[in-house]
């Protein structure tokens, strides 16, 4: 391979050895078609179902520029629904030279034999965290070809971390994750995005706010971010947060406590006394006490969100019927959408003929109700804030004491835009109520066994109940929520069908057999 392949012209110290411009191009063809082959072995691709007509290299951007062994490598995929249809990832690259990589059991991505180099995904190296720590901490930036990396950091950071070392590496949290994540020395949390959209992150913009400019700590403080500057537009693609040790996410413990239930209730079902469940024992083990703090925490986010004043892109204002419409058409589309391969799916066609309903009946019965419930809803105009946009039991973290809420990213398959609008409370309280009914409908399976499902709804019922309580409690007359019991528990039943409709799409392309779950509450919702 000649000099030209190295470009001393733009920084006559550094020669640039980076993948993406010491190729040929028939070498550049063929470390596009690996990296083609090597994506749909990774969890953090996210458009496995969609064809690639294209895919490109747009930058290469190393992190550490003297040595050159980390790169940062953004490429583009362009699907075949048209040239609207892109999205841009970023995959981590360690180079190292062929003899050493082929001693080691590192998946090789691309090679350059000429210059007797490699490239492997450096996603679980852990030097690599250290590299974003630094450049987040001492605001460093570098420079590829045509864009740059960028960090930066609040101040929180300097006033509580003055004494960091840079002796701790980040210890990677494991692969099976949108995003990748780092944890340095049990103190601070890193988030490198794989899939990156231009403009304001709803994440590091929630967390910052909330960090910075309210009292709620239920969170991890927001400490500072990494961005790339691209073709005249910014993305952030890492983001860093204080470490919030934990004993594990509220689904883990909701499963743990439905076994502790499930050996009382079994016997009290036997003796027709179910409904003389201890309360005490409920509390205590059953997630009763859990759903309080939930339902407290829930409500102190929303307050905080809520009191955003002046603030662009987080001041409270008054819901418009027009924005449920379009919720209901967004709905109606997930159906036309995320729904397509229903047909194949064996459950959905077995729940569907069990409770008399074909495709069409159903999707009209849906539509029906999400209409009823706007008109139900009548003149009441709660105010509609920021909000969590994707919350679950799998986004809160037990202290051993509390709940922390985390991942502020919202519903993966929503553009940025929309993950940044704002909406009524009620739809984060829908999805922790969706969870409760996943927990309780994953761990019985109730499908053909009416017991379980008697086990199932007792146990469900009740946890909403303890935590609606909990929530209204905290948030008493505050405009977030409507005035009378008739519109709340309409607009609350708008969100759940909502979430429902999207739950039966998001698991039919990703965990078919888990359809049956969300389908059976959709079919409760509406009929
Ligand atoms: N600040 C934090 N402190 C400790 N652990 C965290 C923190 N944030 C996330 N985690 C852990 O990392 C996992 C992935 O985080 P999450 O924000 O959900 O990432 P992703 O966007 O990849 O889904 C969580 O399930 C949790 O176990
Ligand atoms: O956590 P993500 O942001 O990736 O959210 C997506 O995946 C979730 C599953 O991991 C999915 O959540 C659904 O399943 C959960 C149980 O696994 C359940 O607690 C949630 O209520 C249910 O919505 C989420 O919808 C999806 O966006």
């Amino acid at each position: 391979m000649g000099s030209g392949f190295i470009d001393k012209t733009k920084n006559p110290q550094v020669k640039k050895m980076d993948l993406l411009f010491c190729q040929t191009p028939q070498q550049k063809e063929a470390a596009i078609k690996a990296l083609q082959d090597y994506l749909p072995h990774c969890r953090w691709f996210s458009s496995k179902s969609q064809s690639i007509v294209q895919l490109e290299f747009e930058e290469e951007i190393f992190l550490d520029p003297f040595k050159q062994e980390f790169s940062l490598l953004f490429f583009r995929v362009t699907y075949d629904k048209g040239p609207e249809a892109q999205d841009l990832f970023l995959l981590p690259l360690q180079r190292k030279s062929l003899p050493e990589a082929q001693h080691s059991d590192r998946e090789i991505l691309f090679s350059c034999e000429d210059l007797a180099l490699c490239w492997i995904e450096a996603t679980s190296n852990n030097n690599i965290g250290q590299l974003f720590l630094e450049l987040i901490v001492h605001k460093k930036e570098s420079k590829g070809r045509r864009g740059s990396i960028r960090g930066s950091c609040s101040q929180l950071f300097f006033f509580n971390e003055k004494d960091i070392s840079f002796k701790e590496k980040g210890q990677f949290l494991g692969t099976e994750q949108s995003n990748s994540s780092y944890i340095f020395d049990q103190k601070f949390f890193f988030k490198l995005y794989r899939k990156l959209e231009a403009g304001e992150n709803p994440e590091s913009e929630i967390l910052s706010y909330l960090t910075e400019k309210t009292p709620f700590g239920n969170i991890p403080s927001y400490l500072g971010k990494m961005e790339l500057f691209l073709n005249g537009s910014k993305y952030v693609i890492g983001l860093l947060t204080k470490y919030v040790p934990n004993e594990g996410n509220g689904w883990k413990r909701a499963l743990s406590c439905l076994e502790r239930y499930h050996k009382v209730a079994q016997e009290l079902l036997s003796s027709s006394a179910l409904s003389h469940f201890p309360q005490e024992t409920f509390h205590h083990d059953c997630f009763g006490l859990d759903a309080i703090y939930l339902g407290e925490r829930t409500a102190e986010l929303h307050l905080a969100l809520s009191s955003a004043q002046g603030i662009e892109g987080f001041e409270p204002e008054p819901l418009q019927k027009t924005d449920l419409k379009l919720l209901f058409e967004e709905a109606i589309q997930q159906i036309d959408k995320k729904w397509i391969n229903a047909s194949a799916n064996p459950w959905f066609q077995r729940i569907l003929s069990q409770r008399n309903f074909t495709f069409q009946s159903l999707t009209e019965r849906i539509s029906q109700k999400l209409k009823e419930k706007i008109t139900d809803l009548e003149e009441e105009n709660p105010d509609k804030i920021r909000i969590h946009g994707d919350f679950h039991l799998g986004q809160v973290l037990w202290t051993g004491s509390d709940y922390f809420i985390i991942d502020f990213e919202g519903e993966p398959n929503r553009s940025i835009d929309k993950r940044r609008m704002l909406w009524p409370a009620l739809k984060d309280v829908a999805g922790m109520l969706r969870s409760f009914h996943y927990a309780a409908y994953s761990f019985f399976s109730p499908m053909d066994d009416p017991s379980k499902r008697i086990l199932a709804a007792f146990w469900y019922s009740k946890i909403v109940k303890i935590y609606l309580d909990a929530y209204r409690k905290k948030v008493r007359s505050a405009p977030i929520l409507p005035s009378t019991e008739e519109s709340f528990f309409a607009l609350l039943d708008f969100f759940l069908i909502e979430k429902a409709v999207y739950e039966v799409g998001y698991e039919l392309g990703s965990r078919p057999a888990w359809v049956p779950i969300p389908l059976l509450a959709l079919l409760d919702l509406i009929e």
